[in-house]
């Protein structure tokens, strides 16, 4: 899964060199239907993001993609969080870019995060 907005443009090129499916965690407002959604904070104020209901199965395996890990609490942690309500199980967050100073990655609860590049 690819989070709005830039995460949708890695995660779908990646799911598409994998042959495997993917589905979008989108700003609030932005999916018809039934939907799930979780507020968060980020560095410069709040946010919530979104689900379609149905986009995952419970138990279906995840990897969470995103271009950059800030603060963690954050974009990354909500979405998380979202995927787990849908009763899906996260495997993995990647990220292009991490920046260490934030310490987003101890904000995972223990789901493993993999980063290109640290900064
Ligand atoms: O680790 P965090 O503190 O949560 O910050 C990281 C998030 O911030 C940026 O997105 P932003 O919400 O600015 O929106 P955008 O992707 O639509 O530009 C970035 O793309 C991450 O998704
Ligand atoms: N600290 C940061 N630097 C660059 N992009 C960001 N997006 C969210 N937080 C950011």
């Amino acid at each position: 899964s690819g989070i709005d907005a830039r995460g949708i443009l890695f995660g779908s090129v990646l799911a598409y060199r994998l042959r495997i499916g993917f589905v979008v965690v989108r700003k609030k407002g932005k999916l018809p239907g039934l939907t799930e959604s979780v507020a968060y904070n980020l560095e410069y104020g709040k946010a919530e993001i979104e689900m379609q209901a149905d986009a995952v199965a419970p138990g279906q395996k995840v990897v969470v993609i995103d271009d950059l890990l800030a603060t963690g609490a954050g974009t990354l942690q909500a979405t998380c969080l979202l995927l787990k309500r849908l009763q899906a199980e996260v495997l993995e967050c990647l990220v292009l870019i991490e920046l260490k100073e934030l310490k987003g990655a101890e904000k995972l609860n223990s789901i493993p995060l993999f980063s290109l590049l640290q900064y």
